[in-house]
């Protein structure tokens, strides 16, 4: 499998170019930075710090066309929207990591899905898409009774909040008890605002530092509290996720796919 990364020098891209090295049957053969940057045409493996790789670091997809069969996109919102559609009308599958898409964008998702194969995931940890899985089971578990807030902490670059994963966390939450997440969500409490509302799911937001990813799910009754925690001390944690979700794409042609799926959680 042919690999290409968008984003190459930013902070996953490094950790993606590391990620495609260590791993077996990909390679990495292209590498994408943005138009005007200094490091164009410099080595990709020299930037990510694994050493040379004889990729050249490319400011446009299109100049790529021809050398790679799966893009990882980990850049911003705009960015991916038009790599996903470039992906589709080229035949070239796609790995996206990129967080802070809104609800059009994510639709749009489905559409090119008929067209390539589409695996996105706001956490590409194994250990988050864990948590995932046995919050369905400790939510339907506990009920209605139990308070729910989530708590995550990030890096002081972050540029999106909540993470994509606490709002997926949420979504988890409010699926397993009948709740829609639209309407029971409440973001960063300020003011007299009166008591907590029984059903409310809460978001708070900490930035701060060079914080790699922390969520918490906080279940809170009279007498007891279960807090759920993930900790992410390094992002090749994320890098290798989205690798091993590329070389499961390998066997897709069309479809959009999530982390459950590659793992076999659903
Ligand atoms: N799903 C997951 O497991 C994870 C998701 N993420 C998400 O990944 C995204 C990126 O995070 P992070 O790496 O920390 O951010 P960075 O800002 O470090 O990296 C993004 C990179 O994309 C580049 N970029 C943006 N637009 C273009 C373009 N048009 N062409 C080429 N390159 C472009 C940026 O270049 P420049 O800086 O020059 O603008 C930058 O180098 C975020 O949405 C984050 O939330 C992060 C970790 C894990
Ligand atoms: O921006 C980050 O760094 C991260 N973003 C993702 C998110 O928004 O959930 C995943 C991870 O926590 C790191």
């Amino acid at each position: 499998m042919r690999i290409a990364v968008m984003g190459a020098a930013g902070r996953m891209g490094k950790a993606l170019i590391e990620a495609v090295c260590q791993a077996e049957g990909v390679s990495l053969t292209a590498a994408i930075i943005q138009p005007g940057s200094t490091l164009i045409g410099a080595d990709a493996g020299e930037v990510a710090g694994v050493g040379k790789l004889d990729v050249r670091l490319v400011d446009q997809l299109s100049k790529a066309v021809d050398d790679f069969d799966l893009l990882i996109d980990f850049t911003s919102p705009e960015t991916t929207m038009e790599n996903l559609d470039f992906c589709a009308a080229h035949g070239k599958k796609i790995v996206i990591g990129t967080t802070g898409l809104s609800d059009e964008q994510k639709d749009h998702l489905a559409v090119c899905a008929e067209k390539t194969a589409v695996m996105f995931a706001p956490n590409m940890s194994v250990g988050v898409n864990v948590c995932f899985k046995i919050l369905d089971i400790v939510a339907r578990t506990l009920g209605d009774d139990y308070d729910i807030e989530i708590i995550e902490t990030h890096h002081r670059h972050k540029v999106d909040s909540p993470s994509g994963t606490a709002l997926r966390l949420g979504e988890v939450v409010a699926d397993a008890l009948g709740r829609d997440l639209k309407e029971c969500a409440v973001y960063g409490r300020e003011g007299k605002i009166g008591a907590r509302t029984r059903k409310e799911i809460g978001f708070e937001t900490i930035r701060a530092g060079d914080v790699v990813g922390d969520h918490t799910v906080m279940f809170a009754t009279e007498g007891e509290r279960v807090e759920i925690t993930h900790k992410a001390s390094s992002r090749m944690t994320f890098a290798k996720g989205a690798v091993r979700a590329a070389g499961w794409l390998a066997g897709k042609s069309t479809g959009q796919f999530d982390m459950q799926d590659v793992l076999d959680l659903r």
